[in-house]
């Protein structure tokens, strides 16, 4: 099946103890780029892609890497397919370099370690043991694990999280160039430039259900509206200033006031200078002195808040 999609996922469900924690959740990944699948803690992301990975059993739906079944064909996929865990899944008692040859062994046409290593900035842990390498460290250790083999598809789960910015950065050019020779990535995330910066296909997960997807400029071109954010006192009434501002918006626009984080405030909606003027002013009723005020257009986080009413984090 040479020209099947990555992944195709089709009314997926996964129920544990009775409860759907994926619940008829559709996809597809295509060859040549990279998908980005984001949601909040527990939206389902991980066990989506665990089913994929043949690590897991639908309860119904169907699921297809390279179009076959990740559990029906298992070994024709192994070779084919990267898989990089969030907890690195490694073994933890060999060296790291050694680690790496041998599982470069295993494959038909295994990538060149030695550069592998190098890109990826192994040199210095080389012969460390896997134990006790730094959680950046193992991170990268395996990721080049899960590509050494050149996969046609991998699967990243949360692959720069904890890692300085010269390591991300490294991960991030090695993801692209993966997907410039044609592989298909689908990767989770929590950072939200990292889903900017190199998802060519977003996929949003909530409550085990896709709640949007499309291509980053798409979804935020939806979001056209500007965004107010601003820092003042914690605990303010949100519902009594978005009444205020509904009073001054624009006619037939509405705003939503959300307080992000303690003390934080993202306003959306039709801001104009009367609506930030307002916010402002209503602040200073309450006694609350505003230290910072931003104006801008909506990120992708923005849009993910208003999709799930949570934050990534
Ligand atoms: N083996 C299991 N048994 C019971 N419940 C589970 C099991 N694995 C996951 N869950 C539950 O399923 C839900 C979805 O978990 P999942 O790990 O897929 O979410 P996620 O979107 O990857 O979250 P995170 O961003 O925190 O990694 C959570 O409520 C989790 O507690």
């Amino acid at each position: 099946m040479p020209n099947s999609p990555a992944v195709e996922i089709v009314g997926l469900v996964k129920r544990y103890a009775g409860r759907a924690v994926v619940d008829g959740l559709d996809l597809v990944a295509e060859r040549g780029r990279v998908t980005a699948v984001l949601g909040p803690n527990g939206a389902g992301k991980t066990t989506t892609v665990e089913c994929c990975e043949g690590l897991r059993t639908p309860d119904e739906g169907v699921v297809r890497v390279l179009g076959l079944d990740p559990l029906a064909d298992a070994v024709r996929l192994r070779p084919r397919v990267g898989v990089m865990l969030q907890d690195g899944g490694l073994p933890t008692g060999v060296r790291a370099l050694e680690m790496l040859r041998h599982v470069a062994s295993m494959y038909a046409r295994p990538r060149d370690v030695a550069e592998l290593s190098e890109r990826l900035g192994l040199g210095s842990f080389a012969g460390t043991t896997v134990r006790r390498l730094s959680g950046g460290q193992r991170q990268r250790l395996a990721l080049a694990a899960a590509i050494v083999g050149r996969p046609e598809v991998v699967f990243l789960d949360e692959p720069s999280a904890g890692l300085d910015p010269q390591s991300r950065r490294a991960v991030w050019a090695l993801v692209r160039e993966l997907r410039d020779e044609g592989v298909g990535i689908v990767l989770t995330t929590h950072l939200m430039d990292e889903a900017e910066d190199l998802a060519d296909h977003v996929v949003v997960v909530d409550h085990g259900t896709v709640v949007a997807q499309g291509a980053v400029a798409d979804l935020l071109a939806e979001a056209d509206d500007r965004t107010l954010r601003f820092v003042t006192s914690p605990g303010l009434d949100t519902v009594a200033l978005t009444d205020a501002l509904a009073r001054v918006a624009p006619d037939g626009t509405a705003t939503d006031v959300r307080e992000v984080a303690p003390g934080e405030y993202l306003v959306t909606g039709a801001v104009d200078p009367r609506v930030v003027a307002t916010a402002a002013s209503w602040c200073a009723a309450q006694g609350a002195l505003v230290t910072r005020l931003t104006v801008g257009r909506s990120t992708l986080e923005d849009v993910f808040l208003d999709l799930t009413g949570r934050s990534l984090r």
